[in-house]
């Protein structure tokens, strides 16, 4: 099947995993697919198509079109949970403009967590989301949470698979997620046409274990990864599917048989009629004291031969969460999240900013 040299992005359909002879074939591709290229599209998910087409079709444009006021209304500066609006130019990734306007929202976590002296900062990175007000939006909220449910319940369903592919018991990697009241965090993005860059999202690594991306907008490619040569293969978007890729957590306790493979979106150009949408969910909620470093997984020989046959990651553009080797994952998440929105860092973290920024406040990362 797929090379490490991808050219293509290859497609898994999940309907396979319902018959046991099936389920064998597909544990076959997911195996070659997170060793040699680390994304792939999922076809025949249980994740409700009408939700779907109603979040695409009538929500996301709906919620972009709220007044301004009402919008930076849930700004997300409010929240030391960095969940809420972002303006354009208001993100980084590798200290440059992200030329995007997004919505970021959490999953569960309905009340604040009361930290107490002593208790570590990063503790406070769950917490409540900030939807809009539900008469501007009516029916949304529900919506959103019952396609983040659905979506919730298809990443740890997934995530039994990829420990199959490893050569593992399904129910390995759920030992990163025991603690019952996690975050996952998902957004809602748009990529408006503009002058200034093409740089909609620049080169990065995710770090939670999975991210499922539903590209909303059928007409816009923009999405793109980096195979071994370090070519920029596209990433068009596939009616019905979800796009799936790795993060650098699980590459860190796959001992690298998992790529986490370095991707960006370029802006559409400038001849386009209409933005792109897209809304990724991260599942990211794994327990805050784990160490990745320190849990590496013992994978059988005959998987560790296909990672050594496919060879060694090359240095791509991507350089970010190098800090799961030495911190626990609230840290890294806590610093990931500093690093992309320094407004919000320098408003509730401030010796996280002052270590991040020695400089002070980045060009464009001004709070409004
Ligand atoms: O919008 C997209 O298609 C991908 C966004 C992305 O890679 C990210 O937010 O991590
Ligand atoms: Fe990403």
């Amino acid at each position: 099947m797929s090379t490490a040299n991808f050219q293509t992005i290859p497609t898994l359909d999940y309907s396979l995993t319902a018959d046991p002879d099936s389920r064998a074939q597909f544990i076959s591709q997911l195996r070659s697919v997170i060793i040699n290229v680390g994304f792939l599209y999922l076809s025949n998910t249980p994740v409700d198509r009408d939700l779907i087409s109603k979040l695409k079709h009538e929500c996301i444009p709906r919620l972009f079109g709220l007044p301004q006021e009402e919008k930076d209304r849930i700004k997300m500066a409010n929240s030391p949970h960095f969940l809420g609006y972002s303006r354009m130019g208001m993100e980084l990734t590798k200290g440059e403009v992200d030329w995007r306007e997004q919505f970021d929202f959490g999953t569960g976590c309905e009340e604040e967590r009361l930290l107490k002296n002593g208790d570590p900062q990063y503790w406070n990175v769950y917490g409540p989301s900030q939807y809009p007000n539900e008469e501007q939006l009516p029916g949304f909220k529900a919506l959103f949470e019952t396609y983040l449910a659905q979506v919730s319940t298809l990443a740890s369903d997934f995530l039994r698979l990829v420990s199959e592919a490893l050569g593992l018991p399904p129910d390995t990697l759920d030992q990163f997620y025991k603690t019952e009241n996690r975050m996952h965090l998902s957004k809602i993005v748009k990529y408006p046409v503009q002058r200034e860059s093409r740089q909609g999202v620049g080169a990065h690594y995710d770090g939670a274990m999975l991210t499922f991306l539903l590209q909303a907008s059928e007409e816009h490619r923009g999405l793109q990864a980096q195979n071994l040569r370090g070519e920029w293969i596209d990433v068009p978007p596939k009616p019905d599917t979800f796009v799936i890729n790795f993060g650098r957590s699980l590459e860190f306790v796959t001992q690298g048989v998992v790529r986490a493979t370095s991707h960006r979106v370029l802006a559409p150009p400038l001849d386009s009629q209409t933005p792109r949408y897209s809304v990724p969910f991260f599942y990211s909620g794994m327990d805050l004291e784990v160490r990745v470093d320190e849990s590496v997984l013992k994978i059988p020989p005959e998987i560790l031969k296909l990672r050594d046959q496919r060879g060694v990651l090359p240095e791509t553009e991507s350089i970010n969460y190098s800090e799961y080797a030495h911190d626990v994952a609230g840290k890294v998440y806590l610093v990931g999240r500093a690093k992309s929105h320094p407004d919000v860092a320098e408003r509730h973290y401030p010796d996280v900013f002052k270590q991040l920024f020695p400089n002070g406040m980045p060009l464009h990362g001004i709070a409004y």
